[in-house]
Order: C-alpha cells, then sequence, then structure tokens
C-alpha cells in the first residue's frame, strides 16, 4: 500500500516550545517520523515523505531509500495532490507524529474495510486514514474526524473506523510526552528519556519532568 507521511519540516511541533528547545523540537520530530516509517514498512506500506522543506535524507533517520516529496503547501492542499487520481487506487496517510505507531496497529487500519478508514486522533482530529476512492478529499485541522466523516458521507462514501489507543495518540502537547515515555517503544521514547524526560505521578496523576533539562 502507498502510505503518504506528511511532515512539517520548518518549526516542527510548536505546542512543544515550552518544554523543547526549536533544535530538540526538530530532532524528536525526525525520532518520531523515523518511528513511523520502520512501523509502516514493517506493516507492508511502502511510505512516502510528503514534507514542506528539504529533509537531509539517510538511514539513521529512517529514510534510506524513502522517496521524498517536497511541497511548501498547506496540508490540506498537499495530502489531496497525493490522493487517488485514478479508479482502483489506494493511498493512506499517516501523520508522522504517531510516535506509538506499531506494525499491528498500522495493519489493522490498512485492513480496515471502507471507501475510506479512519483512525481518529483524540481531541477530534485525524490521524491516519486510507483512502480507496477518488471522490473524497482531506480538510485537516479543526475537528477534522467529523469533517472527514462528513466529506464522505456527502460523497456516498462507505467509511471504516479503527479503534486504536495507539493510533489515536498524536504528540501535540507536554502531556503527550508521557504517553510516550508510557506506551513507547522505538527512537522518540528512546530520546525522551536520554533528554532527561521522566514519567511522575503527583496526587495519583501521571505527568512528566525532566531531570537535566
Ligand atoms: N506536508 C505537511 N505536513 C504537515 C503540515 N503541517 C503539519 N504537518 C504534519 O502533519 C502532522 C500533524 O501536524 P500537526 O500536529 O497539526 O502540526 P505540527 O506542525 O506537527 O505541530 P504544531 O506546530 O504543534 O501544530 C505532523 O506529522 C506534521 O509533521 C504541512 O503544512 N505540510
Ligand atoms: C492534522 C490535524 O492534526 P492536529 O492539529 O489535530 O494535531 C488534524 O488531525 O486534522
Amino acid at each position: 500500500m502507498q502510505v503518504v507521511v506528511p511532515y512539517a519540516a520548518r518549526d516542527p511541533k510548536s505546542r512543544l516550545a515550552d518544554v523543547l528547545d526549536a533544535d530538540e523540537r526538530r530532532t524528536f520530530a525526525r525520532a518520531m517520523r523515523a518511528d513511523v516509517l520502520d512501523a509502516v514498512r514493517a506493516a507492508g506500506g511502502a511510505p512516502t515523505l510528503l514534507t514542506t522543506a528539504p529533509v537531509a535524507s539517510g538511514a539513521a533517520d529512517g529514510l534510506g531509500g524513502v522517496p521524498v516529496v517536497v511541497d511548501d503547501r498547506p496540508l490540506t492542499d498537499a495530502v489531496n495532490d497525493a490522493l487517488p487520481d485514478e479508479p482502483g487506487e489506494t493511498v493512506a496517510v499517516v501523520m508522522a507524529d504517531l510516535a506509538l505507531a506499531t506494525p499491528e496497529s498500522l495493519s489493522r487500519l490498512f485492513e480496515t474495510p471502507g471507501e475510506v478508514a479512519v483512525a481518529p486522533g483524540r481531541g477530534g482530529g485525524t490521524n491516519a486514514l486510507v483512502v480507496r476512492h477518488l471522490d473524497f478529499r482531506v480538510d485537516y485541522h479543526g475537528a477534522s474526524y467529523r469533517d472527514h466523516r462528513r466529506i464522505a458521507a456527502e460523497a456516498g462514501l462507505s467509511v471504516g473506523v479503527v479503534d486504536s489507543m495507539r493510533l489515536a495518540t498524536d504528540v501535540d502537547e507536554p502531556a503527550d510526552l508521557a504517553e510516550v515515555l508510557v506506551h513507547g517503544e522505538g527512537r522518540a521514547c528512546d530520546w525522551l528519556a536520554d533528554a532527561g524526560f521522566e514519567v511522575t505521578v503527583r496526587e495519583g496523576r501521571v505527568g512528566v519532568a525532566r531531570s537535566d533539562g
């Protein structure tokens, strides 16, 4: 399956600016991207990185052999350009900030039936999609899960939904780092631990703290 992995290269993960400086956010975003690319390949997908600006390619960043498309238009326009334009074509879209994605969770998405299959994100977004019909187009940001269901319904397309904690967890805000430390198995989790982040439990609630940052 062709899998488009969108990646904002210029100022990634700006909502983590309170806990990571700009260089750290770039490094952490690259680590998440590498985890996602590894998981896509292990699930049998053929990833293409859809990036807003050129990226250094190399095996160390999980980019060895991955085609890179540079498109600096807004996310929705760039993804729509990559969706099927021939009958019978299938294209998946998997965000580069799904640090908990595993081959198993992605395989479940890829196997979910429907002219459109959706992995909703916590907070109303759309973390991953499989598009098997020409008439579907994306509209990201805001409550995009609801918007994508409406767009599919208006086009008369069937929709499958995958219920997956791993695919629902996009890493946007500092609190999401706890999810990566608790459930992560890859480079993003390792990078956070090396940077001094650890899980805290205060008054029964899980959070993160940085010991040497
Ligand atoms: N190609 C492309 N990818 C994008 C764009 N904006 C976001 N992305 C990617 O889409 C996914 C979801 O992005 P968001 O969480 O909305 O944005 P972000 O830039 O990662 O983070 P914030 O700056 O905190 O909003 C991530 O994999 C981003 O790297 C864009 O304009 N073009
Ligand atoms: C791409 C966007 O991500 P968010 O800004 O919700 O993380 C969405 O899911 O529509």
